[in-house]
């Protein structure tokens, strides 16, 4: 068969357009497109939000390729092995792929390619994931930046390349057949309890792109402001897209920058100069954030499950096991946490400044370790994302090198008022609380019990006697960082 034909290996970064393993491979000749489930990422994803999404987006993608010319093959196994395998049945002597960054696979790149390199099977690895090869932004030691605002600073003054164009159509492949079918990939296994998530998203390219042309025309407006109030709708919703690679950084990055661009200049929606470029920066310097995190995963690859200061290894946290089982399901009786935890098991996602304050109150007020939480958002959340994630738990309790002080406890009731003061994000998801005014929904168990009958609240409800006392939990967390202060 045809020397030109090339295997791309397609992995976390599920699209066509602006992927650089595809767009390179079909200026060279013939493609070859395949997935493989190992059996560590089957273990991980089967029954989960992620999975899910992965199942629907591999629906998409190889629907999208089929159409180009060239369908895509779904393997299970051991990856060396599949590609080894597959290689050898159609000539091909090249394998296009992306690196992914997660720990353990920069062990598993550099054998793979070493093992097929023994046969004469190259693997060109590109970075296809974020803006920038994580661990190339280093300060002027050579050294990784352990704080957000001069990791930031530094990756501002580089260009980021423009998305690449969209192949328009493909060599045809010269396999067919054999694929496996996407329910053997078992991804969708156990009890069907993401079912209800296709009523809230659209995974896949498709849906990536009609989001982000959205966001950028429109919903950025007044991003800077209201991005940290959950019922504004005012954030772009892309992360599970780009923690499954259905659309490029760098493209979102420039569209962005157009879109801010022509705001400013009037082209596009009123508003002043000054706020569209105060809303596009915002929106750029929380993609940076996706940055930093995976700069920090590639520099210190225990931060997914070890704290990243040391001396949070000693931190005397609790074991119960009614706690939380009671923070998953939303029962706490703390208004803002339970209506983000029930905004995450219905639809896959939680807004971030509710990640912040249910995380916090997980760690902080029920003293539960923080792994305990990321996990549960991992199996969880449609955009559950290694490095994010990792660090998103870490800032919140203290232990990551660039994050919130211990001591700084939140007060759910104070956040509530501020980032929900109507309510209506809490009566959204807490219907129970619905009859409640806005002034007494945040902290319902101060209110007399006769107005909370009149409400309609169940006389069992947590929210007359939530899961602890704020005042008793923040002492308590003091006290327990005390203790470790001291180890
Ligand atoms: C405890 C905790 C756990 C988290 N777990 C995850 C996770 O598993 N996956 C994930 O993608 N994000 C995670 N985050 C970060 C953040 O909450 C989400 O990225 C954000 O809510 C996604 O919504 P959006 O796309 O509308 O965000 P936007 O506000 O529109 O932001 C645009 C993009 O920037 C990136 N981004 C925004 N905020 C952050 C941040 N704080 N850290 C890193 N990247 C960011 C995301 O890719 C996001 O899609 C976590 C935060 C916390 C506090």
């Amino acid at each position: 068969m045809s020397e030109n034909t090339v295997i791309v290996w397609f992995r976390q970064e599920l699209r066509v357009q602006d992927y650089d393993p595809l767009f390179w491979a079909a200026s060279l000749g013939r493609v070859v497109p395949v997935f493989i489930l190992s059996a560590e990422e089957h273990q991980r994803l089967s029954g989960t939000a992620s999975g899910w999404w992965l199942h629907e987006s591999l629906k998409e993608l190889s629907a999208a390729l089929g159409r180009l010319g060239a369908p895509l093959f779904l393997r299970q196994g051991e990856p060396g092995e599949v590609l080894e395998e597959l290689a050898a049945g159609i000539g091909a002597r090249e394998i296009y792929t992306s690196r992914s960054y997660e720990p353990d696979s920069q062990r598993m790149e550099d054998e793979l390619t070493q093992r097929l390199g023994a046969i004469q099977l190259e693997v060109v690895w590109f970075h296809n994931r974020l803006l920038f090869e994580p661990g190339t932004i280093v300060n002027g030691a050579g050294e990784p930046y352990r704080v957000f605002t001069a990791f930031h600073r530094r990756l501002a003054q580089e260009q980021v390349y423009p998305p690449l164009p969209p192949p328009t159509a493909l060599a045809p492949s010269p396999v067919q057949g054999d694929s496996l079918s996407l329910e053997e990939l078992g991804l969708l296994k156990g009890p069907n309890w993401y079912g209800k998530l296709a009523a809230h998203w659209q995974p896949g390219e498709q849906g990536a792109l009609r989001q982000l042309e959205e966001f950028a025309g429109e919903h950025v407006t007044g991003y800077a402001e209201g991005r940290d109030y959950p019922d504004s709708g005012c954030t772009s919703r892309l992360s599970p897209y780009l923690a499954w690679g259905n659309v490029s950084a760098r493209r979102v990055w420039h569209v962005l920058r157009e879109a801010g661009e022509a705001l400013s200049s009037g082209i596009g929606r009123s508003g002043g100069a000054d706020g569209c470029e105060a809303d596009t920066g915002a929106f750029l310097r929380q993609l940076v954030w996706r940055e930093f995190a995976y700069d920090q995963l590639v520099h210190f690859p225990h931060m997914v499950d070890s704290p990243m200061r040391k001396a949070y290894a000693a931190f005397p946290w609790a074991d119960d096991p009614q706690a939380l089982a009671r923070w998953k399901a939303g029962q706490t009786g703390y208004p803002l946490v339970d209506a983000g935890m029930r905004e995450l098991w219905e639809t896959g996602m939680m807004h971030n400044r509710v990640r912040m304050v249910a995380a916090s109150f997980l760690v902080k007020h029920l003293l539960l370790p923080w792994t305990e939480g990321a996990a549960w958002f991992r199996q969880t959340l449609v955009d559950a994302d290694t490095a994010n994630n990792a660090m998103g738990w870490q800032w919140v309790t203290g232990s990551g090198f660039d994050a919130a002080p211990y001591f700084r406890i939140f007060n759910p009731g104070a956040q509530s008022r501020r980032f929900d003061p109507e309510g209506s994000y809490i009566r959204r998801w807490v219907p129970e609380l619905r009859q409640l005014p806005d002034a007494l929904i945040h902290e319902p168990w101060k209110v007399a019990s006769g107005v909370l009958d009149q409400c309609g609240l169940a006389p069992d409800s947590p929210y007359r006697k939530p899961v602890v006392d704020h005042a008793f939990a923040r002492e308590r967390a003091l006290e327990a960082y005390r203790i470790m202060n001291t180890q």
